[in-house]
């Protein structure tokens, strides 16, 4: 996919890993709309990016991914404005194990709300273009960090989510390829106040501390380099990209055949 006179959504593009997102489909030619539920850091981040890019291709629009209204009228805004949804990027993600309802509303039900919304954009079959949509998952969606059960419940039901949407999708033509990303630690704000956010768990932080030690941390350009790998390489569809500082690595899943 070549990214000129693309539009692509980004949730949670005020900062980490959404805002490396937003920048680097910039840098190759898509406009972007920034969603999210920071205003002061989205407008910042906006005027920024304005100033690199031009007026005419990024929109930021105060989007809760907990709510279906918000995901919806942000897409409607989208189309209204760009015509169109080519890339969606669901990436917006809490770590909170003390109010885990909200860690699941956002991370797995925002991921949900957000790809049923687009589908009556992009899909083909309902007169959309197709497109891609690349979610962002973790490691801990691959396998337990023991220190935030909800939050590893979460990202793997967000890779579940998504592989069985490319199959879906494959099955029905709706002519968009579903991809997620599976990062280690990345050096972001999520990982601050850690103990705070372990809630009941936090006596084992230092066992993640450790993992955190051994494994070494990514910077969200790293991780957004892999999005736009998954976006712009058409043959990617149910693909499932752990990324650790160390490198990448396509999951294989056991086969059901
Ligand atoms: N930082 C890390 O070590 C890793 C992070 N991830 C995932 O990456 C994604 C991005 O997180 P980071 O960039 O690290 O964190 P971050 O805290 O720097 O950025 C998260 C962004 O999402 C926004 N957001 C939070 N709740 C929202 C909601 N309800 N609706 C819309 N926007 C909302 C925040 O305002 C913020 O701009 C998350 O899904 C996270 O689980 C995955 C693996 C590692
Ligand atoms: C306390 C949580 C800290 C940060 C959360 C952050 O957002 C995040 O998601 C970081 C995840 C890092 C995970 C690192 C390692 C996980 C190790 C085990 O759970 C096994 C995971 C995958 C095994 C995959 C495989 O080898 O097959």
């Amino acid at each position: 996919m070549v990214l000129t006179g693309k539009t692509a959504v980004v949730t949670g593009a005020a900062m980490g890993i959404g805002k490396a997102i937003t920048e680097i489909l910039l840098q190759n030619g898509a406009k972007v709309v920034l969603l999210d539920v920071n205003e002061t850091a989205a407008k910042s981040l906006l005027e920024d990016l304005r100033k690199q890019h031009g007026q005419d291709r990024t929109l930021f629009l105060s989007c809760n991914v907990e709510s279906e209204e918000q995901i919806k009228a942000a897409f409607q805004k989208t189309v209204e404005t760009f015509g169109g949804i080519d890339i969606l990027c669901n990436n917006a993600g809490i770590l909170n194990e003390g109010e885990w309802e909200k860690t699941v509303s956002i991370n797995l039900l925002g991921v949900i709300r957000s790809t049923y919304a687009s589908l009556q954009h992009m899909n083909k079959l309902t007169g959309g273009r197709g497109g891609v949509i690349v979610n962002t998952a973790s490691m801990a969606g691959l396998g337990p960090l023991l220190s935030c059960p909800v939050y590893t419940a979460t990202k793997h039901g967000v890779v579940g989510f998504t592989r069985a949407m490319a199959a879906a999708s494959a099955a029905s033509g709706y002519g968009i390829r579903y991809n997620v990303i599976c990062p280690s630690f990345v050096q972001t704000e999520l990982l601050d106040n850690i103990t705070l956010k372990l809630g009941q768990f936090s006596h084992l932080e230092d066992a993640t501390q450790q993992l955190v030690e051994v494994l070494g941390i990514l910077t969200p350009s790293e991780v957004a380099q892999c999005v736009f790998e998954l976006v712009t390489d058409e043959t990617k569809n149910g693909e499932a990209l752990m990324i650790f500082p160390k490198g990448k690595q396509y999951i294989t899943f056991p086969s059901m055949q």
